[in-house]
């Protein structure tokens, strides 16, 4: 990377994550930050994560040669002006925010097109401030960037390179039609998991039956219902449009499977469910996995008794091998159901392999 100064604004989960991810990657760079609560800053101080926390968006960003927005959106957006006068005249300004539209406008309007590329990580999670930042949190991501009117080849190529830095997977795209697709895959979803639960929540008997016995569908669905209430209100305010088309679409979509039920309309309902289910079932577990080098996994026969899963699971803490992900899978690789695991790296999976191989599991190689 030929940066070397990087400013930060907001230092929460994501832009938390992306600064210990270049971290990891540079040791070298140097890292700043604003962020409205002090907590973050001593923080990531005290993890040697950024080199110098800043009181205010002022002269100390005008060594930056790039400077990452990362407050919510709404925020992203008035911070513009303040950087206007500081920044300097080769400073590339991205923002992780997850509406581009209006943020481009502004940038057009405050005439900052030549230093402006929106960015867009597509992962993340209902969990907020840098104490929840993950070096790997963005790894194997999809990274969206919206080149503006004034984005040159060269800050494209610097960004794509900084994306790859961190183990994302850079995607360029219009950001017209990111706002139209992050409508319908994320801020759509977000206010149906919000409200859902405000149903249930305002239903529920004085007992609370209700929430004592919610089980895996309705947790599924709303997860995200833990998200940040100012990030999704910033959200809806700044993507309006796009979300009141697709929330009117889904609103004549709840009408139509209503009146299916109303009238035992079984052809309609199974045709609905049917479809959704095709769609839903080809979606790829891990988005990466068709343009990146595999996933770092172990597939292991389970010896069924109790607590099989806790002593694979001390065997590799013991070693040292950290897991990212764990769990029991069926499918039609594995009838029988095994045990999978995930790890951050190449290396961390080859030491488990031996590892258990040592211990007698038996190991699956995917085909
Ligand atoms: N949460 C997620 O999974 C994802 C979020 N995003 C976008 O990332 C941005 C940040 O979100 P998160 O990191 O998740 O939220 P967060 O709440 O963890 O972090 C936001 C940070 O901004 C700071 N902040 C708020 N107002 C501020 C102000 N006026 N001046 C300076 N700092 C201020 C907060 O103190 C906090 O540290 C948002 O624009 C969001 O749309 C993008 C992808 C995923
Ligand atoms: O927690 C989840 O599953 C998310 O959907 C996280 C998320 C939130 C906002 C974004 O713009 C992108 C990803």
């Amino acid at each position: 990377m030929s940066k070397q100064t990087i400013g930060f604004i907001g230092l929460g989960l994501i832009g938390g994550s992306i600064a210990k991810a270049l971290r990891a990657k540079h040791p070298d760079l140097t890292l700043i930050a604003y962020n409205r609560s002090k907590d973050s800053l001593i923080e990531a101080m005290a993890d040697g994560t950024i080199n110098q926390a800043m009181d205010t968006i002022g002269p100390g960003f005008s060594d930056c040669d790039i400077i990452f927005l990362c407050a919510p959106v709404s925020v992203n957006i008035r911070c513009l002006e303040q950087l206007k006068p500081i920044i300097r005249p080769d400073c590339i300004l991205t923002d992780v925010g997850s509406v581009k539209t209006t943020i481009h406008e502004a940038v057009a309007r405050l005439g900052m097109t030549k230093h402006f590329i929106g960015g867009h990580p597509m992962a993340g999670s209902e969990k907020t401030k840098y104490s929840s930042a993950k070096v790997h949190l963005l790894e194997n991501a999809y990274y969206i960037l919206t080149p503006g009117e004034g984005t040159t080849d060269e800050m494209i190529s610097e960004m794509v390179c900084i994306v790859k830095d961190i183990n994302a997977i850079p995607v360029t795209l219009d950001y017209h039609e990111h706002d139209r697709v992050t409508a319908a895959i994320s801020h759509l979803p977000h206010i149906i998991a919000y409200t859902l639960v405000n149903l249930v929540r305002e239903s529920d008997n004085p007992d609370g039956m209700m929430r004592m016995l919610a089980a895996g569908g309705f947790k599924d669905i709303t997860r995200i219902a833990s998200s940040s209430p100012e990030m999704w209100q910033q959200i809806c305010d700044e993507n309006q449009t796009q979300i009141l088309n697709m929330l009117h679409l889904y609103i004549d979509r709840m009408t139509e499977v209503g009146e299916a039920i109303q009238d035992n309309n079984t052809g309609k309902l199974l045709d609905t469910f049917a479809s959704a289910k095709e769609y839903r079932d080809d979606i790829p577990q891990s988005h990466a996995k068709s343009l990146l080098p595999p996933t770092y996994e172990v597939f292991v026969d389970l010896v069924d008794e109790s607590g099989a899963i806790a002593t694979i699971a001390t065997i590799l803490a013991t070693n040292g091998i950290s897991i990212r992900n764990i769990g029991i899978v069926h499918n039609r690789e594995f009838q029988e159901g095994v045990l999978h695991i995930e790890f951050y790296d190449g290396e961390s999976a080859e030491k488990a392999t031996e590892l258990l191989n040592r211990f007698h599991y038996v190991i699956h190689l995917r085909k």
